[in-house]
């Protein structure tokens, strides 16, 4: 007799809007499904941030073939971090509150259909990208994204209507900042992204010609416009048409540098982060993810 392959998901009891008791059986539903499919499965709760990243870094000295992240980008991230540049997949159901690379990716929003998907597809390999020492799936950036990144992290509540509210605040306080870009370029920002994936999540397509297995970023920024103008340029952002507006520019990038003077405040995948030494590298490692698709 053959021993069952093993495999492990990894749930955030915090991600998006769900209680923990839903939460719970969708875990249920993810063991009996893996057991019929003849996997042995293990799922675990994440009991701290970080927890995700050692789950699966545990996993992969196992010798896990396949590891779930049941969660939102951040759980992700978490996961993949571990895995990433090794013969382990990463399985996503997404249940957070943007869900940005499950939404790229095609992954069915509804959990018992990403679990059907992702028990039964096979590896697909797509590129991440690192900012400093920060590994990124989805997006990275700075100025105005990485602002609201950081007042959604204070915010006792997560999902959709807590970040619409933190972004709008955010909007009336958030002054754009000056960077330099590649040692030489001096300009004035609303935005910098670093886009792996095409949208932050939820839909809202920053980028919305990237592509995740080209080996490149797509490096978008965002000039100061007037407060006229938002309302359009929201619309663009969640009508994939964002690329066609006077105020956005884009290009295809393998690396980048930024300085600000000053710490500098950005996000990974939307998890805040500060750089205090105010200087960011950030690269393109290609073909660095095997996802179950
Ligand atoms: N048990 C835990 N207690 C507290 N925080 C946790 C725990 N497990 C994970 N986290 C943290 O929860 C944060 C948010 O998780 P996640 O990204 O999955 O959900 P989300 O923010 O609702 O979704 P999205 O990123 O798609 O918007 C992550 O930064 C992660 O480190």
């Amino acid at each position: 007799m053959t021993a069952r392959s093993a495999v492990l998901a990894i749930i955030n009891p915090l991600s998006g809007t769900t209680s923990v008791a839903q939460k719970a059986r969708l875990r249920d539903m993810f063991l009996r499904r893996a057991d019929t499919l003849g996997y042995a499965a293990e799922a675990v709760f994440t009991t701290h941030p970080g927890h995700a990243t050692e789950l699966a870094s545990a996993a992969l000295q196992q010798g896990v073939s396949r590891v779930f992240a049941i969660g939102g980008d951040g759980t992700i991230n978490e996961t993949a971090q571990a895995i990433r540049r090794s013969a382990t997949s990463l399985g996503i159901v997404p249940i957070g509150s943007g869900n940005g690379l499950a939404r790229h990716l095609g992954i069915p929003l509804h959990p018992a259909n990403a679990i059907e998907r992702a028990l039964n597809g096979r590896p697909v390999v797509i590129d991440s990208g690192e900012i400093n020492e920060h590994p990124f799936f989805c997006t990275a950036g700075l100025g105005f994204e990485a602002y609201v990144a950081h007042a959604f992290a204070k915010q006792p509540v997560r999902g959709l209507p807590t970040y619409v509210r933190t972004a709008f605040n955010a909007f009336w306080a958030y002054q754009p900042g000056r960077f330099l870009l590649n040692g030489h370029e001096e300009k004035e920002l609303f935005s910098l992204t670093f886009a792996n994936a095409g949208q932050f999540g939820n839909n809202a397509w920053m980028a919305p010609t990237a592509n995740i297995a080209d080996g490149y970023l797509e490096q978008c920024e965002m000039r100061r416009f007037p407060i006229q103008v938002a309302g359009l340029l929201a619309w663009q952002l969640f009508n994939k048409t964002l690329n066609r507006s006077a105020y956005w520019q884009g290009q295809s990038i393998k690396k980048a540098t930024v300085q600000t003077e000053g710490p500098l405040l950005i996000h990974a995948d939307g998890e805040p982060l500060t750089l205090p030494s105010g200087q960011a590298e950030v690269r393109i490692l290609p073909g660095s993810l095997l996802v179950l698709l």
